[in-house]
C-alpha cells in the first residue's frame, strides 16, 4: 500500500568564512544513506578549508531522522558549545567547526534543518561588521525586516560596544526571546544564541546573524502525548483512581496542511487538541512547533496561534467591521496605525468571504457567517498555526460544504490547520484525519481516503461504530500498520518538556482605552437595556411617593422607612447594573484572556463604564427623588442634595463592584442572575433598621453594603433628631439613641469611607478570581 508521496529531507546549510557555501539535500528512507564530510575529494561534502580534516564527519540518515559522527578530526564538531562524538541532530541545530572560545577567521558553520515539501525555509544573513545598531523589526527601514503582524515596527535592536553585542526589545507588544526567555532587559549575546522575533528564528553568530524567513505555515510534531486525570468512581466517598483519557499520541503535522481530528463523543478530541495548543499541558510527552518545544517556547509562539472554540468569539450587538476593528486594536502591536487595522480588517473580510456582509449587525448574520466572523478575528494576526473546534457543528450540509472548503483555501494558502469535526462528508477535502477511539487511543493517523481502506469501509461515519466497539483493538491494528511506521519515522522525538509561563507586553493603558471603548459602545447600542437601568431609579422615587408622605422626614419612623428603601433600593440598583457583565462574554473574554488581554484593563473598563451608569442613575435619582419628597435642610457639608447623591452614589457604586465580582464567579449569565435574591436578602436583613443587631448579627451586618448606606443617610437626615409619634404627645421617655445615627461629618465621612472599601474589595476580588480561572 503506497500511504503517502509526502517528503521529509534533512538541508545542511554551509557557511565558510562567513560565507553561504553550499546546501546539501538529504533524502529521508527506510534505508541508511551516509554523507561523508571532509576536504578530501572522495567525500560526499567537500569543504576546502584548512580547519577542516580530510576525513572530518559523517551525516548517517535514518529511518528516524540524521545523525552526526566526528571521525576523529583535529578540530571536531561543536554543537551548543559542546565538542561533540556523535548525536542525533534536532532542526535547528548548528554546528561549527571552530574555535569555541576565539571564532576563527576560516570558521564554518551548519545549520541542520528538518524540510518538507511545503516548506520554502530560506536561510539569510546579516554581516555585523560595521554597523553599532542594528535594528529588527516590520518597517522596512529595519537593517532586519520581518514582514509579518505580530512583529512590531521596531520590533528590537542589537547594538555593539567593542567586540560586545547586546540585544534589546524595543517595547515590543509581543516580545523579543533570547533562548526561549523574554528579553526584559539590555542582554549580553555569545555565540550561538537563539533569538525568536514574531515566527523569525535569528541566530547570533559573533561577526553576523543568520536567520531564517519562513512564509508558509508551521510544522507541528506531538510526541508521545499521555494525559492521566483523576477518576472518582462511585461517587463523593470513593476512592480517586487514575483514568488514562490521551494514550501515548504521536502524530506529525506538516506545514500548510489540513488534518481533521474525528472521533466519537468524549474520545478525547479536545484534551488532545488543547495539548497541541498547548492550553492543557499532558502528563507526559512534548509538542514541537517547527522543531522547537513549543511549551517552553510558548510565549514566542502563542501569538503565531490562531483558536477558534465551539462558542463565537464575537459581540452579537457589533457589526462585523466594528468586531474586527476592536479586535485588531488589541491584537495587533501597539504601532499599527488606523490605515493598517482598517486594511488588515478588510483583508480577513475577504479572507472569510463576507465581502458586502461587513457593515451588518452580526446577529443577523447566518450559522455559517457568523462562524467566519470567528474566524476572521483570529486571522487577524495572521496565525501560521490554526485550531479549530467544531467549526462545522449546526450547519447545514450546504454551509458545512463551504467552511471546509474556505478551511481548505487558507491551508492552501501556508496556514497549518488542525480542527475538531464531525463532517465526515467532506473529510476528502483534508490532508490528514487523526482518528481517536475511547481513552484518546489513536485508531488511525493518514490520508483520510487510507482510512477507509484501513478499516475496510465504503463510508466514513461507519468507522466511528467500529472504533466505538473496538478501540483497543484498532490501536493495535494501527500500530502494526504501514501508516504508523510512516508517520512515527517523521516525528521528531527526545525533547525535555518544561513548564510554561505567560507574559502580555502590550500597553494597559491602550488596553484599557481600548476595552472602555467598545464596552461603552456595547451598553449605548442595547438602548432597551440602558433605558431601563436609567429609568429604575425615578420609577422607585415615583412609588415611594405613592406609600409614603412629602413630610416622611419630620418623624423617626417614617424617616427610617424611607432610609430602609432608600438603601436598598442602591445596592439592588448596582448589583443589576453588572451581575451578567462578565458571564456574558465568557467566551470571548477566555480567547482573548489566552491571547493577551490583561486583567487589570478589563475590570477597569468595566468599572469605568459602569461608573458613568451610576454616576447618571444617582443623578436621576436625586432629582426624582426630590421632587416627591421633602429633604431635610440642615447639611453638613452645605446641601442635603450633594450629601444624598454622594451616599447613593457610593452604594451603588459598592454594589455594581460586589455584582462585578459574582459575575467573574458565575459559570453562566442565568447562574449569575440566580444569585441575585442571595446577595440581596441579607442587605433586607442586616442594614440596622428593621432589626436589632448584637453580638453575631452585629458581626455579619458589617458584611452588609446597605448597613452603611442606611448609616450615612441617616446622618445626613439627623434621624437621632427626629422624634417618634408618641415622643411627639409625651407619652415616652426619650429614646436611648446610637451614636453612629448622630449628625456628625466625621461620621459621614466614615461610612463614605466603608462604602469605598466596598468597592475597592469587590474590584480586588474580581482580578483575583480571573487570575484563578486562568489556572483552570
Ligand atoms: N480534567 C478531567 N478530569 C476527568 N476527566 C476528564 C477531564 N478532562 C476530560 N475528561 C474526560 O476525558 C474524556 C475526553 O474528553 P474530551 O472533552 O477531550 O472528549 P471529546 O472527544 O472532545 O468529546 P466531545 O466530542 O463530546 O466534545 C471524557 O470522558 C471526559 O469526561
Amino acid at each position: 500500500m503506497n500511504a503517502t508521496h509526502q517528503r521529509v529531507k534533512s538541508v545542511l546549510t554551509i557557511y565558510v568564512q562567513g560565507k553561504l557555501a553550499s546546501t546539501i539535500d538529504m533524502e529521508h528512507s527506510s534505508e541508511k544513506k551516509q554523507y561523508a564530510l571532509g576536504r578530501a575529494s572522495d567525500n560526499t561534502i567537500v569543504i576546502n578549508s584548512p580547519i577542516v580534516s580530510s576525513h572530518h564527519a559523517i551525516f548517517e540518515m535514518k529511518e528516524d531522522g540524521c545523525y552526526v559522527y566526528d571521525s576523529d578530526s583535529t578540530n571536531g564538531i561543536h554543537i551548543n558549545g559542546k565538542r561533540i562524538k556523535s548525536v542525533k541532530l534536532k532542526n535547528g541545530d548548528n554546528l561549527r567547526i571552530d574555535d569555541i572560545n576565539e571564532p576563527h577567521k576560516d570558521g564554518i558553520l551548519i545549520v541542520y534543518s528538518l524540510l518538507d515539501d511545503h516548506s520554502d525555509e530560506r536561510w539569510n544573513e546579516l554581516q555585523l561588521e560595521d554597523q553599532t545598531t542594528m535594528t529588527i523589526g516590520r518597517e522596512s527601514s529595519n537593517d532586519i525586516q520581518i514582514s509579518h503582524s505580530s512583529v512590531s515596527r521596531k520590533h528590537a535592536r542589537i547594538t555593539r560596544d567593542g567586540n560586545t553585542f547586546f540585544l534589546e526589545d524595543n517595547q515590543s507588544t509581543n516580545g523579543t526571546f533570547l533562548n526561549g526567555k523574554l528579553v526584559t532587559s539590555k542582554t549580553k549575546l555569545t555565540h550561538d544564541d537563539v533569538i525568536i522575533v514574531g515566527h523569525t528564528k535569528l541566530i547570533f553568530q559573533s561577526t553576523k546573524i543568520i536567520y531564517n524567513v519562513q512564509s508558509r505555515g508551521m510544522r507541528i510534531d506531538a510526541i508521545n502525548i499521555i494525559k492521566d486525570v483523576q477518576d472518582s468512581k462511585g461517587g463523593l466517598f470513593a476512592h480517586k483512581s487514575t483514568k488514562r483519557i490521551l494514550d501515548d499520541i504521536s502524530i506529525s503535522v506538516k506545514s500548510g496542511e489540513l488534518v481533521a481530528l474525528i472521533g466519537g463523543s468524549g474520545a478525547g478530541k479536545s484534551t488532545f487538541m488543547d495539548s497541541l495548543n498547548g492550553f492543557r499541558l499532558p502528563t507526559e510527552g512534548t509538542v514541537l512547533v517547527n522543531g522547537d518545544d513549543f511549551y517552553s517556547n510558548y510565549n514566542a509562539y502563542k501569538n503565531i496561534m490562531g483558536y477558534v472554540p465551539q462558542q463565537d468569539i464575537v459581540y452579537d450587538t457589533l457589526t462585523v467591521r466594528e468586531m474586527l476593528t476592536y479586535a485588531a486594536k488589541l491584537r495587533m502591536p501597539d504601532d499599527t496605525t488606523e490605515d493598517e487595522i482598517a486594511n488588515r480588517v478588510q483583508e480577513v473580510i475577504k479572507d472569510v468571504e463576507l465581502e458586502g456582509r461587513e457593515d451588518l449587525v452580526i446577529k443577523q448574520l447566518s450559522g455559517g457567517q457568523r462562524k467566519r466572523a470567528s474566524i476572521a478575528v483570529e486571522l487577524l494576526a495572521d496565525p501560521k498555526l490554526f485550531f479549530l473546534d467544531e467549526p462545522t457543528s449546526g450547519l447545514d450540509p450546504g454551509m458545512e460544504r463551504n467552511m471546509m472548503k474556505l478551511l481548505r483555501k487558507l491551508s492552501n494558502n501556508g496556514k497549518t490547520i488542525i480542527l475538531i469535526t464531525h463532517a465526515t462528508a467532506n473529510l476528502n477535502l483534508c490532508d490528514k484525519a487523526v482518528i481517536l477511539g475511547y481513552g484518546g487511543k489513536l485508531c488511525y493517523f493518514g490520508p483520510p481516503n487510507g482510512a477507509l481502506e484501513f478499516f475496510n469501509v465504503e463510508d466514513y461515519a461507519d468507522i466511528y461504530d467500529l472504533i466505538n466497539k473496538e478501540s483497543d483493538k484498532w490501536q493495535k491494528k494501527f500500530k502494526e500498520s504501514i501508516y504508523y511506521s510512516y508517520h512515527n519515522s517523521l516525528v521528531q522525538k527526545d525533547v525535555k518538556m518544561t513548564e510554561r509561563k505567560t507574559v502580555s507586553q502590550n500597553s494597559s493603558f491602550r488596553q484599557l482605552m481600548i476595552l472602555t471603548k467598545r464596552y461603552l459602545k456595547l451598553t449605548l447600542i442595547d438602548k432597551q437595556r440602558l433605558a431601563f437601568l436609567l429609568l429604575q431609579a425615578p420609577f422607585i422615587a415615583v412609588l415611594l411617593s405613592i406609600v409614603a408622605e412629602r413630610d416622611s422626614f419630620t418623624f423617626y419612623e417614617t424617616s427610617k422607612e424611607v432610609i430602609f428603601t432608600v438603601a436598598a433600593s442602591a445596592v439592588w440598583i448596582g448589583l443589576l447594573n453588572s451581575l451578567q457583565e462578565v458571564t456574558k462574554e465568557n467566551d470571548v473574554y477566555r480567547r482573548e484572556r489566552a491571547v493577551n488581554l490583561r486583567l487589570a484593563p478589563y475590570i477597569f473598563s468595566k468599572i469605568l463604564v459602569l461608573g458613568v451608569l451610576t454616576l447618571l442613575q444617582s443623578v436621576a435619582f436625586i432629582i426624582a427623588f426630590s421632587f416627591v419628597m421633602d429633604l431635610p435642610t440642615n447639611s453638613l457639608i452645605g446641601s442635603v442634595k450633594i450629601e444624598w447623591f454622594v451616599t447613593f452614589f457610593l452604594t451603588t457604586m459598592a454594589a455594581t463592584s460586589l455584582g462585578l465580582a459574582v459575575s467573574t464567579m458565575a459559570g453562566n449569565s442565568d447562574r449569575a442572575m440566580g444569585l441575585a435574591p442571595i446577595l440581596l436578602i441579607p442587605q433586607l436583613i442586616f442594614n440596622g433598621l428593621v432589626f436589632k443587631l448584637e453580638g453575631f448579627s452585629e458581626l455579619i451586618s458589617n458584611f452588609a453594603i446597605s448597613k452603611w448606606a442606611a448609616r450615612a443617610i441617616s446622618i445626613s437626615v439627623d434621624l437621632n433628631d427626629k422624634p417618634t409619634e408618641l415622643e411627639t404627645r409625651a407619652l415616652v421617655p426619650p429614646r436611648n439613641l446610637p451614636h453612629y445615627y448622630d449628625h456628625e461629618l466625621s461620621l459621614l465621612y466614615q461610612n463614605w469611607g466603608i462604602l469605598i472599601g466596598f468597592s475597592v474589595l469587590s474590584i480586588i476580588i474580581s482580578l483575583l478570581v480571573l487570575k484563578k480561572k486562568d489556572k483552570q
